[in-house]
C-alpha cells in the first residue's frame, strides 16, 4: 500500500481513498467501511502513509501546480482557522487525489466523507461521527456505528461534542510524538478539518433543500475556529446558487487538463521515456479529443501501449526512426478500435451517473435511450428538438464529407439526387467509406457541422414548424426556423441532459467542443413519425436540469432560480423525468 500513489499518480481513484483508510479490500466498491476501518488512535486521522515533501507533492500533480499552492494558500500556516474551502472542476480533474496528498504532505488530521457512498443524512452523518470517534465498525460491535443519527438538529449536537473532544486531544497531543502502534508520526496542529467529497450529489438528496445549506452552513453554527470545511463538487458553486443564505465559500477552480499536461501525467515513472514519448506522439491527441478523464485515459492508454511493444524483444531499447514506424503500424488497427471503446466507455459513465441519479430521485431505474426500446421511453419533446436529434444522428453517422452531397442550400433530397447523377462512381466511393464509419460507430461533430444540418432540414420543414409555433409559448423570436435557431443551444443542451447527445472533450485544435450522437438507427426512424405529436410540446422540466442546461449554456443567468422563470421557458424543453 504504502508509496502507492507516489510511484503511480495515475492510479485509480479508488486507490486514493484505499490509501486514505489503510485497508486492503479488492471489492470495487468505496464503501465508507474503509474510510472507517482501523481508526482507534488520533494519528488514525492523519492520512496514513509517510507526509511527502512540497516538491514530491507538486511532481506528483503535473498541470496541478496552482491549484496546490492555492489550496495550500487557503489552508493557511499551522493551526490558523479558516473560511469553508469549495473545490471544484470536472470530473477526474484530480480533486480528490490532491486535497489527500495535500493532507499527507501537512500531516494534519481529517474526516473525510465522500457523498457518493455516503448517500444519505444518516450514512453521512454516522460516518463522520465515525471518525471523530474513532469508531472501527467491526463483526464484535455487528458493524454498527458509535451513534445513532438521523436529523441535523442531533448531528449537530453531537459533532460539536465530537470535535470537542478530538481538538482537546490535540492539544494534548501537540507537539508530542504519537503513541500510536504505526509509524511514530506526528500530528501537525490543532486544527482538524472536514472534507465533503462529491458534494454536488447532495442536491439528488435534498428534496427538502435543508441538507445543503445545513452543511454549508455547519462552520457557521459551530462557531468552531479549530475545525476547517473543504467541499468537493464537480458542479460549480453556481449551482448551489443562494440556497445556503450563508457566507459563500472560498472557490478552488480545478481546469481540465491541456494535452501537455496530460502527457506528463502519463510521463510520470515511465522507465523508457523515449519509448514512451514516442507512442503518446501517436496515441494522446486523437484520444484526448474524446475524453480528457485521466481515469479513463488511462485505462485506453495503458492497453494500447501493451500493444505498441509487441513487436519488441528487449522493451528497453531507444527507438530509432524505423523502429519507430514498424511499431506504428503494428499499432495503428487498434487505435479506431480503441477510440470507440473509450467513447463508449465515456458515454455510458454518463449515461450511467444520469441513471443513477435517476434511480436515487425515483426509486427505480432508467433505460437506456440508445437501446432501450423507444416506444417505453416517455418522450416528449418539441418539433425543433426533434429535428435537432435527427441531425444530431445524421452528423453522427455520416462523414462530414457527404454532407454537402446530402444537403444544399434547398436542403433535402434533390441535391442528392443531382449528385448521384452527376458522379455515380464517386458517390459509390463515398458511401463505401460511409459504411466503413457505420461500422466504426458514431462519430463526433462540432456544433457549427449540426447547426448547418439543422438549417438545412428545418428548411424543409418550415411548414410544420410555423404550425408549431402557434401552440408555443412565445418566446421564440421570429416565426419558422429562424426563430427555431434561436433557441436551438437550449434545445441542444437539453438533449444532452437527456443523454441522446453526448458532450466529447472539446477539441484542442479547434477549441470547441464535439458531440456524439447516442440514439440508434431505429430511435432515430422513428423520430419522424412522432413530429406531429401536437401534446408533446411545451413540457416543464425539474428546475435543477433547468438550473443545469443554464450553466451549461454559460448564460450568465444563474440567478433566475425562481418557478416563474422556469414556465415561462418550460415549452422549449424535453420533459427528462
Ligand atoms: N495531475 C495529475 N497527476 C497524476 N495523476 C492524476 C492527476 N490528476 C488526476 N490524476 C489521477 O486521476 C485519477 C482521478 O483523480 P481524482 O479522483 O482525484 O479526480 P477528481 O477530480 O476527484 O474526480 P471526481 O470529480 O470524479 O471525483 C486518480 O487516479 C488520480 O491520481
Amino acid at each position: 500500500m504504502a508509496k502507492e500513489k507516489e510511484e503511480t499518480p495515475q492510479v485509480s481513484r479508488r486507490s486514493t481513498r484505499y490509501s486514505l483508510s489503510n485497508s486492503n479490500t479488492n471489492n470495487g466498491i468505496e464503501t465508507e467501511k474503509l474510510n472507517e476501518s482501523c481508526k482507534t488512535t488520533l494519528d488514525n486521522l492523519l492520512f496514513g502513509q509517510e507526509p511527502i515533501s512540497l516538491d514530491d507533492l507538486l511532481s506528483c500533480f503535473p498541470g496541478r501546480r496552482v491549484q496546490i499552492l492555492e489550496v495550500l494558500r487557503h489552508l493557511g500556516p499551522i493551526n490558523s482557522s479558516m473560511p469553508p474551502m469549495f473545490i471544484y472542476g470536472s470530473a477526474s480533474t484530480g480533486k480528490t487525489s490532491v486535497v489527500l496528498q495535500i493532507f499527507r504532505h501537512l500531516n494534519r488530521p481529517f474526516v473525510y466523507v465522500s457523498c457518493l457512498t455516503c448517500y444519505s443524512p444518516r450514512i453521512l452523518f454516522e460516518s463522520i461521527l465515525n471518525q471523530l470517534l474513532l469508531h472501527k465498525k467491526n463483526a464484535a460491535n455487528g458493524y454498527s456505528s458509535a451513534k445513532k443519527c438521523e436529523k441535523p438538529s442531533d448531528f449537530i449536537n453531537l459533532i460539536r461534542e465530537a470535535l470537542i473532544n478530538v481538538i482537546d486531544r490535540l492539544n494534548g497531543n501537540s507537539g508530542k510524538m504519537s503513541t500510536s502502534k504505526s509509524k511514530g508520526v506526528q500530528v501537525n496542529g490543532r486544527m482538524i478539518y472536514l472534507i465533503f467529497d462529491s458534494f454536488e450529489l447532495v442536491r439528488e438528496w435534498d428534496k427538502s433543500s435543508t441538507i445543503l445549506p445545513f452543511l454549508f452552513g455547519l462552520a457557521d453554527n459551530l462557531k468552531m475556529p479549530k475545525v476547517g470545511m473543504i467541499f468537493i463538487s464537480n458542479t460549480s458553486p453556481n449551482m448551489y446558487h443562494s440556497s445556503t443564505g450563508y457566507i459563500d465559500p472560498v472557490p478552488v477552480y480545478f481546469p481540465e487538463y491541456t494535452e501537455e499536461e496530460l502527457r506528463q501525467i502519463f510521463m510520470i515513472n515511465q522507465v523508457n521515456r523515449k519509448l514512451y514519448s514516442s507512442f503518446l506522439d501517436i496515441v494522446l491527441r486523437p484520444f484526448c479529443r474524446v475524453t480528457r478523464r485521466v481515469d479513463e485515459l488511462s485505462t485506453a492508454i495503458s492497453m494500447l501501449f501493451k500493444k505498441y511493444c509487441e513487436p519488441l524483444s528487449d522493451v528497453g531499447v531507444v527507438p530509432n526512426e524505423e523502429m519507430k514506424r514498424k511499431l506504428f503500424s503494428h499499432l495503428q488497427p487498434h487505435i479506431a478500435p480503441s477510440l470507440n471503446e473509450i467513447f463508449r466507455v465515456a458515454s455510458q459513465s454518463s449515461l450511467e451517473s444520469e441513471a443513477n441519479q435517476e434511480t436515487r430521485r425515483k426509486g427505480s431505474g432508467r433505460k437506456s435511450v440508445s437501446c432501450g426500446d423507444f416506444d417505453e421511453i416517455d418522450f416528449h419533446m418539441s418539433t425543433s428538438a426533434k429535428y435537432l436529434l435527427i441531425s444530431a444522428f445524421l452528423a453522427s453517422r455520416n462523414p462530414a464529407t457527404l454532407d454537402a452531397s446530402f444537403f444544399d442550400s434547398t436542403g433535402g433530397s434533390d441535391g442528392r439526387k443531382r449528385k448521384r447523377k452527376s458522379s455515380e462512381k464517386t458517390t459509390g466511393k463515398k458511401e463505401a467509406a460511409e459504411q466503413e464509419l457505420l461500422m466504426k460507430g458514431p462519430g463526433t461533430f462540432a456544433l457549427e457541422r449540426l447547426l448547418a444540418i439543422f438549417q438545412c432540414i428545418t428548411s424543409v420543414g418550415e411548414d410544420l414548424l410555423d404550425e408549431e409555433d402557434e401552440v408555443d409559448d412565445g418566446l421564440r423570436v421570429g416565426g419558422g426556423s429562424n426563430g427555431l435557431m434561436s433557441d436551438v443551444l437550449l434545445q441542444l443542451s437539453s438533449l444532452c441532459n437527456g443523454n441522446f447527445i453526448v458532450k466529447g472533450a472539446s477539441c484542442p485544435l479547434e477549441g470547441s467542443t464535439r458531440y456524439r450522437s447516442t440514439v440508434s438507427e431505429e430511435l432515430a426512424l422513428k423520430v419522424p413519425k412522432v413530429m406531429d405529436d401536437k401534446e408533446a410540446i411545451g413540457k416543464v422540466i425539474k428546475i435543477d436540469t433547468f438550473v443545469a442546461i443554464v450553466e451549461d449554456l454559460k448564460l450568465g443567468l444563474y440567478s433566475i432560480y425562481n418557478q416563474h422563470m422556469l414556465e415561462q421557458v418550460g415549452g422549449l424543453f424535453l420533459v427528462i423525468l
